[in-house]
């Protein structure tokens, strides 16, 4: 496995207070990495150090080969993108405009202005003032700017906070579109449905410290209840994942009478609160 990043025990602190407690993980070149925490839990500060903008206090923090020591590193920022909040979009310049100052900031070519735009669904908004778009046309205006140099490896610090279902759609369509194309993603979020739907591993942060690495299906798997739901023309019944539990689903089956069953697998909020004992808002 080729990795885009590696964190050997990195730990950050702020005078007294320990922001990352030695954390350690990869992602694989080609992968979307969700790194989940609630608000504290260390999810900006450890993006900060990945994209050179914060030194760690000790360990370790290696970024496509190169090492991440909070200092400008000009070959990095030209195979990084970076979207955090909207902050640094001109309100009054149109999308155009604002995209091709960003384009001679990155030393990217302002004829990826109208791909990038494309890519995030924004093609038709080219001659908009920003001020008369939508939060989340906004917010796909500030992905757009983090794409403009074609970055190799994303960094997304919570991409769709307060963005409604339709928006939200609209950025992980674009962002699975750009994984296929080979850009790795690293998105933070506390968002449990965004990571299920869109992360090939997560990692769980809780007061500084990883509890938690795996696939989304694994955990869930790993976790899951073994019993299954079934509803019956008679009724609802829980039975158990067994030989015993099929028997009793075949018998409705075979009278006609079963309606529809689920396996009971937790989502990976319950397991969150469950292995860390904390809830995620
Ligand atoms: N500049 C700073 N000085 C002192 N403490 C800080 C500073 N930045 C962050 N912290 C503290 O470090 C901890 C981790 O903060 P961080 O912003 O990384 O969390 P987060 O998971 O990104 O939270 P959120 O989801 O609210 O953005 C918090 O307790 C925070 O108060």
């Amino acid at each position: 496995m080729e990795s885009a990043i590696e964190v050997h025990q990195l730990e950050k602190k702020y005078r007294n207070k320990m922001a990352l407690d030695s954390i350690s993980f990869q992602v694989a070149k080609g992968e979307i990495f969700g790194f989940l925490g609630p608000s504290g839990s260390g999810k900006t500060t450890t993006v900060k150090i990945l994209t050179t903008q914060l030194l760690p206090s000790a360990g370790e923090a290696i970024v496509l080969g190169r090492r991440a020591v909070g200092k400008r590193d000009p070959y990095l920022l030209s195979k990084i993108g970076i979207m955090t909040d909207n902050s640094g979009i001109y309100e009054r310049l149109t999308v155009f405009d604002n995209l091709s100052l960003f384009c001679g900031l990155y030393g990217a070519p302002v004829r990826n202005v109208s791909d990038t735009l494309e890519s995030v669904n924004l093609a038709g908004e080219m001659k908009t003032p920003v001020h008369q778009l939508s939060k989340g046309m906004k917010q796909r205006v500030t992905l757009a700017r983090a794409l403009l140099h074609k970055p190799e490896l994303l960094f997304l610090d919570e991409p769709t906070s307060a963005l409604d279902p339709a928006n939200t759609a609209q950025i992980h369509a674009a962002l699975r579109q750009l994984n296929e194309q080979g850009t790795t993603i690293f998105l933070t979020t506390h968002d449990m449905m965004e990571a299920e739907q869109l992360c090939h591993r997560v990692a769980f942060l809780n007061n500084g410290r990883i509890s938690v690495l795996d696939t989304p299906e694994r955990l869930k798997l790993q976790h899951a209840d073994r019993t299954i739901d079934v509803t019956t023309a008679d009724g609802r019944y829980v039975v158990n994942n067994d030989s015993e539990g099929a028997e009793r689903i075949r018998e409705w089956m075979r009278a006609g009478r079963l309606l529809s069953i689920h396996s009971n697998e937790p989502t990976l909020g319950d397991l969150f609160v469950r292995l860390t004992g904390r809830s995620l808002q």
